[in-house]
């Protein structure tokens, strides 16, 4: 089948191992407010990357940049080797928006909006094909959703609604899949299918770069953390990266910030824990040790 999630075919370029590779990117917006400046950094194939920062430090903004919907004042953002125009007029780049980017009151069927993804493969007439049917079906089945594909998206659950337009991403065959608080709102169950149909992708090739304020998840499934403040702070494997001198550098005063098992002589606690959101981040010895935390009894700073 044309549409098989099978291993990816690499577009012929000098730099066809780069997923996305940003060099000094600035967006300033129409009313002068420049979001993101002098941005750089790079995530090779096959990666999930995490999108880290504070509300407002330029993550959507990013985003919009890679989608094409803003333009860069300055410097470049290669999508698979590629200027981001050509990826995207091949259908290269899915988007699985925050919940709250979309209008729920319209009335599509599930299986609807996994077809949207599906149009850039149709032609001026978007007449579904046959291989677009198995394509949407294929799609949401991966996702667990087939038995729903005839119900209205608004009538879904948080969770159910995300893995519908994951599922979009899928059926567009997406080799670099954008994705905006993938796990504000949903279970844990849900959450570990996301995090496993994610980890399934990056086997296949795909690049995915994930926006989470879920700071204790990133180090189980990211391998790489990209760190913003208006400007890239940090970026690389997420061992290196996601430390906790970067943490405070990109949350400053933001996080909930607890120290556990301080030493009787009150010298340096050898775990914190930090988080944004209810999900803990443990380190120890400013690098990752365990998301699932004893926070009960720790001193609060
Ligand atoms: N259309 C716009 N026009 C002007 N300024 C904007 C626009 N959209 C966003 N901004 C500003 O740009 C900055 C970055 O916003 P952005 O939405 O990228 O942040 P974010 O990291 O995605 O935040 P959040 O975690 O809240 O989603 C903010 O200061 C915001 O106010």
């Amino acid at each position: 089948m044309s549409h098989s999630f099978s291993r990816l075919d690499t577009p012929a370029s000098e730099d066809a191992g780069s997923g996305i590779a940003v060099r000094n990117a600035a967006v300033t917006y129409r009313n002068g407010h420049t979001a993101l400046r002098n941005a750089s950094f790079c995530i090779p194939k096959g990666t999930i990357a995490a999108l880290v920062g504070v509300n407002g430090s330029g993550k959507s903004t990013l985003f919009k940049a890679i989608m094409g919907f803003v333009r860069l004042a300055k410097g470049e953002i290669r999508v698979l080797g590629m200027p981001i125009k050509d990826a995207l007029r091949r259908n290269f780049v899915a988007y699985v928006p925050q919940a709250e980017e979309v209008d729920w009151n319209f009335p599509v069927l599930v299986e609807d909006v996994v077809m949207m993804g599906r149009y850039g493969h149709m032609g001026m007439m978007r007449i579904a094909k046959a291989a677009d049917h198995e394509a949407v079906a294929a799609a949401l089945a991966r996702v667990n959703m087939g038995e729903f594909r005839k119900r209205q998206i608004g009538e879904l659950s948080g969770g159910q609604k995300k893995r519908v337009f994951l599922a979009r991403a899928l059926a567009q065959d997406g080799r670099v899949i954008l994705l905006d608080e993938p796990f504000t709102g949903v279970d844990v169950k849900t959450e570990e299918q996301i995090i496993k149909l994610l980890r399934e992708l990056r086997d296949e090739g795909r690049v995915m770069l994930v926006s989470t304020h879920n700071l204790g998840s990133v180090p189980e499934f990211c391998d790489r953390t990209i760190l913003i403040k208006g400007t890239v702070l940090a970026h690389g494997p997420t061992a290196d990266t996601f430390t906790q001198e970067n943490l405070e550098k990109a949350f400053g005063g933001v996080l909930r910030h607890f120290v556990l098992n301080r030493p009787p002589d009150g010298g340096k606690a050898a775990v914190r824990v930090l988080g944004d959101d209810e999900r803990p981040l443990i380190l120890e010895g400013g690098k990752t040790v365990d998301r699932r935390a004893e926070v009960d009894g720790g001193d609060r700073e």
